[in-house]
């Protein structure tokens, strides 16, 4: 690869931007990251520790430890986490610690694969190929239904759904950085597409990208 390739991934909750984004990393040999694990991150410290959800001052010291090479997915997977991430994720200073160590990941050599919410419009505008993946909202609340049950926990339908559409709610309506597709980003609805389907489409749109390169 002679130049390098940003490819920014953007969409709600359980769209499938992140299954999508591993398996793209994965075919182009690119370094990818999960954006949601660093709010997830300062959240849980948050959690941990005991502090409200809203100390700002507490939100931003854990924002500035935190370390993009230790994220551990496992441990930062549970849906309070999640919920609680996003309510972290509208403090404006902990987003700008946050995306200037995003920016630093994606500047490297070859480029790289970023999922997240603000991945085309805030953190890599400048980005070669901008994917908006969604999926209706029972769709995405089924999915997560079916990853909790798949590891061996409990969980209602309704309520799945009824916290997906306050976290869309959240993340669409804040201020700074809203959840919204870049306007050169392509959209992608996966309520009807297999995993496959949808990297087979995103596949297309990238080769399409790429040979653009040599025309011009
Ligand atoms: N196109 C798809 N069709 C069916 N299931 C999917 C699809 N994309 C993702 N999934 C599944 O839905 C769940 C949520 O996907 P994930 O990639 O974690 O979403 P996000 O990163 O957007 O929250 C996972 O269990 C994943 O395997
Ligand atoms: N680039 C990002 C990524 C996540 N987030 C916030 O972090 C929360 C958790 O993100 P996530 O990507 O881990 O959540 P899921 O889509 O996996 O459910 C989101 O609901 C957003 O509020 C953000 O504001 N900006």
């Amino acid at each position: 690869m002679s130049r390098s390739l940003i490819i920014a991934i953007d969409g709600p909750a359980a769209s499938g931007k992140g299954t999508l984004a591993r398996r793209l990393a994965d075919y182009y040999h690119l370094p990818h990251l999960d954006t949601g694990l660093t709010y997830r991150a300062v959240a849980h410290m948050l959690l941990t520790k005991g502090w409200p959800l809203d100390d700002e001052a507490h939100a931003i010291e854990a924002a500035r430890l935190v370390d993009l090479g230790h994220l551990d997915r496992e441990g930062l997977s549970a849906h309070t986490v999640a919920d609680a991430a996003s309510r972290v994720a509208v403090i404006a200073e902990v987003r700008r610690i946050l995306v200037d160590k995003q920016r630093a990941f994606a500047d490297r050599d070859g480029g790289a694969v970023l999922d997240g919410r603000d991945i085309g419009t805030v953190v890599c505008p400048e980005a070669e190929v901008k994917l908006y993946v969604t999926a209706s909202a029972e769709v995405r609340a089924m999915r997560r239904l079916r990853d909790i049950e798949g590891r061996g926990g409990k969980a209602d339908f309704d309520e799945i759904l009824s916290d997906i559409k306050l976290r869309d709610e959240r993340d669409m309506g804040r201020t700074d950085s809203p959840l919204k597709p870049a306007a050169d980003a392509h959209l992608l609805d996966t309520s009807e597409m297999s995993i496959e389907t949808a990297f087979i489409a995103a596949k297309a749109i990238i080769d399409d990208a790429i040979a653009k390169r040599s025309e011009i």
